[in-house]
């Protein structure tokens, strides 16, 4: 069953519009991730879900219910949503304890003070706060800090969380656990989380299904954190989702050549469709280099020793491609390579896309 169902949402601001026709929804119980650029329209879609703004046209359901319906003149105000909402900047007072800033949804819905002791009590030891209670925020750590934001939105017990890159203040390491953290929490407690950032990784670790969304707010393709790695629907999602490598292939009746050369691409699958202009999207990782007479022949036109990883650019026949292999595999391999150095390369995995598919993706 859908938690969140959105028909045909519009909205924009004077000078720009950001959302337009959008329509989504979400499943109860998943963890589900909205990813893009910066600035392409995340964050109002949380607005608008969480009732902070008004959609211009179209219909928004949580469980089923209209919260907004434009045309019947429906605008559920947000306190009446049940939703449980953490934003960017997760703002905990910092004149509270950790137990008052927990307790403030509960005091203000004035549930009793014995069922307030109680429920705060046990989400301090959910978000593994347990002795912490009596602090204030400047005597905790921003992760912390972040645990108590946590619990403050998960203490009214909403059935839907949203996120709105709430981790985006703390340090990479403790960024890293507080991911997990919060798929813990919310497998625990069978919220759905609807969460949004532009950092791929996450949006990988954490979900059960993942929408991405391009810079002017189209929802480019939504599947599981596998289907939108492996199986891209087009450049962009391709491109979004990692380091990514084009190099423009011609069709020349059933051959198909790299570059602006005449060497074959070595990969047996070839795309299907008429068009002449083919572009094959692969990852650094995807690459295999070797001195033996196999693959494409390239040169080297740039290499970067990066401590763990040797990045090296690569040329063949007018295109270029970047490719990482660990230092020390290099060292025994001897691919040690430097600018001028001729070598061979070989795939191992690639996704075929039109060239016409690759416009404002790639900057050519
Ligand atoms: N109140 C507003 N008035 C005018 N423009 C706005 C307003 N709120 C957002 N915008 C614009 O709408 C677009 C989408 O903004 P939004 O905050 O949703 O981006 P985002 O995808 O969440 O970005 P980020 O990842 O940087 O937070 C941006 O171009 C932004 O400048």
């Amino acid at each position: 069953m859908d938690i969140i169902r959105m028909e045909g949402i519009t909205k924009g601001y004077p000078d720009h519009p950001v959302l337009n026709d959008l329509t989504l929804s979400i499943k109860k119980g998943e963890c589900f991730t909205l990813l893009g650029p910066s600035g392409c329209g995340k964050t109002v879609l949380l607005r608008l879900i969480a009732g902070f703004e008004s959609p211009e046209t179209g219909k928004i359901f949580i469980d089923d219910i209209p919260v907004n319906d434009m045309e019947e003149g429906i605008d559920v105000p947000p306190e009446n949503r049940g939703l449980g909402v953490v934003f960017q900047d997760y703002a905990v007072w910092p004149h509270m304890t950790v137990f008052e800033n927990i307790a403030y949804p509960l005091k203000i819905a004035n549930v009793p003070k014995d069922e307030i002791q109680q429920r705060v009590m046990e989400m301090v030891d959910i978000v593994g706060m347990k002795g912490l209670d009596k602090r204030y925020p400047s005597e905790l750590s921003g992760g912390q800090q972040q645990r108590v934001a946590l619990a403050r939105a998960l203490v009214g017990k909403p059935s839907l969380m949203l996120l709105d890159e709430p981790l985006s203040n703390l340090d990479a390491n403790l960024r890293e656990e507080m991911r997990f953290e919060i798929k813990e929490l919310q497998r625990k407690l069978g919220v759905t989380v609807l969460y949004v950032t532009h950092d791929q990784e996450i949006g990988l670790a954490i979900s059960d299904r993942v929408a991405i969304m391009d810079e002017n707010g189209v929802i480019q393709q939504i599947g599981t954190p596998w289907e939108i790695f492996e199986q891209p629907a087009n450049p962009f999602v391709f491109n979004f989702m990692g380091i990514a490598n084009f190099i423009d292939v011609r069709r020349d009746g059933t051959n198909f050549f790299v570059g602006t050369g005449t060497q074959p691409m070595p990969w047996d699958e070839k795309p299907e469709g008429e068009a002449v202009d083919w572009v094959a999207a692969f990852r650094p990782s995807d690459v295999t280099i070797s001195r033996e007479d196999k693959g494409l022949h390239g040169i080297v036109r740039r290499a970067n020793f990066l401590g763990a990883m040797m990045d090296y650019l690569i040329e063949i026949d007018g295109a270029f491609l970047r490719t990482s292999l660990e230092t020390h595999h290099a060292i025994a391999r001897d691919l040690i390579l430097k600018a001028g150095d001729t070598i061979n390369v070989q795939f191992l995995s690639l996704h075929w896309f039109e060239k016409e598919t690759l416009k404002g993706v790639r900057n050519e």
